[in-house]
């Protein structure tokens, strides 16, 4: 199949994303990191930052990463643990022109109908504005974010001295992601290419150069291209500063096990003395696993279930302070911060009030936080319903975690 029939082979509907991260970043100066797009800021490469965001879009089907030839081991560490097949590194150019020529490339046969080109290096794309993006691409039509230029404009002359002000009214800084209609994004790739034209800063250029119309979006004053060194070390400061409005995320969750002959229930990690006990595939605990729900929950993280499915052997009669610790591990991963927990056990018995302490300690030391960040609380449920009729125990419980960098619309 040639480039040109595999242009018409469409998927419909689909939209694909490339994401060009070839570059040396030689403006921003060299660092053992790597390039640009591999320094940590807030803890995570940037490039890292930047895939995660479009990866959370379900719409987009495939992203295409242009990264350099010398950078496949940097790749492979970036994306450690990403385990999303939508991914596919291709190696890029020798600019960002021939990088998001090759990326593009790579996403024929079949050809998704809409394309977004974001640049690696603008970690703080958020969803809005891929929404934007995406809703302002038509059949005939791409979509460039964009802010108006805020300051005076001079034209330099010679002698170092202005030449002139360009009036400002009409003119706009270009971001990314620059959405397109993939197949005549392409084609103009194609075409530029094999003039020679090797000139474009970005996409939207092409675009004007082969009569394309581009509609302005409104950009994010966040979207920023971390061009120089400085950039790099305010985009760190930005994730890692407390938030001056931090984004502080609820979570809740409920769990319920029935009784079954024993000697002892474990709850919050305490075996009870008792002459029941909880039935479940695991050790039941109720109060465990409505807080790794409330956790979970904190990051969209799905429940207890889609990490430890009941139908799996391997988790028969497992201790539930595995699955707790799993979901602190996310939170903490996804740069959470546990505020604090709050568990309540309905039960008519056992007393809870006597194992109080012990099961704040082991909660502690399952989450890795202080006790007075933990609250256990038991009610009876007044004899009322199958918790009235002892014929189980269930659990509420909510948690509190600040996530960084990241405020709420
Ligand atoms: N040959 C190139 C050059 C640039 N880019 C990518 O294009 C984006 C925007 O380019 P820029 O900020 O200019 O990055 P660099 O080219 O790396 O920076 P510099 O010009 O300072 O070397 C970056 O994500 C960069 O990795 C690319 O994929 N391939
Ligand atoms: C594509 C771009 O980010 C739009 O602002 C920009 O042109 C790329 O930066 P470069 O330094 O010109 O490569």
């Amino acid at each position: 199949m040639t480039q040109s029939d595999s242009l018409t082979a469409s998927r419909t509907g689909e939209v694909a994303a490339v994401i060009v991260a070839a570059g040396r970043g030689e403006r921003a100066g060299q660092s053992v990191e790597g390039p640009k797009q591999y320094r940590q800021i807030g803890g995570k490469p940037v490039l890292r930052h930047t895939l995660e965001t479009f990866l959370t879009d379900p719409r987009i089907g495939r992203v295409v990463v242009a990264i350099h030839p010398d950078d496949e081991a940097l790749f492979a560490e970036a994306t450690a643990g990403l385990t999303d097949d939508r991914v596919i590194a291709i190696h890029g150019g020798h600019s960002r022109q021939a990088s998001t020529r090759l990326a593009l490339l790579a996403l024929y046969d079949p050809s998704p109908q809409t394309v977004l080109i974001h640049d690696g290096v603008r970690p703080f794309i958020d969803r809005e504005l891929i929404d934007r993006i995406i809703a302002a691409v038509e059949d005939g039509r791409g979509a460039l974010p964009s802010l108006p230029v805020a300051d005076t404009i001079k034209r330099a002359g010679p002698a170092g001295n202005i030449a002139e002000t360009v009036p400002r009214h009409d003119l706009h800084a270009a971001q990314t992601p620059q959405g397109f209609p993939f197949a005549l994004i392409a084609a103009a790739h194609e075409r530029a290419h094999k003039l020679g034209r090797e000139d474009f800063t970005d996409d939207a250029s092409i675009a004007e150069w082969a009569k394309i119309p581009v509609r302005l979006v409104a950009g994010s004053v966040d979207n920023i291209k971390l061009t120089w060194a400085r950039d790099i070390a305010l985009a760190d400061e930005r994730l890692t500063r407390p938030s001056v409005f931090p984004d502080v995320r609820t979570g809740n969750g409920y769990d319920v096990h029935t009784f079954a002959d024993g000697d002892a229930v474990v709850l919050c990690g305490v075996a009870i003395p008792y002459h029941k006990r909880l039935s479940g595939h695991s050790d039941a605990d109720v109060g465990l696993h409505a807080l790794t729900d409330a956790l979970l929950a904190t990051c969209g993280a799905g429940d207890i279930g889609t990490h430890f499915p009941p139908s799996d052997p391997q988790w028969k009669g497992a201790a539930s302070h595995i699955f707790l610790e799993h979901a602190a591990a996310i939170v903490r991963e996804a740069g959470g911060r546990i505020a604090n927990v709050d568990v309540t056990i309905v039960c008519e018995a056992p007393k809870i009030g006597p194992h109080r302490e012990s099961m704040t300690a082991a909660l502690a030391s399952m989450l890795n936080i202080a006790p007075h960040r933990i609250s256990i609380k038991a009610t009876t449920n007044e004899k009322m319903g199958f918790v009235g009729r002892e014929e189980g125990i269930a659990s509420i419980a909510t948690a509190s975690v600040i996530y960084p960098g990241e405020v709420p619309a």
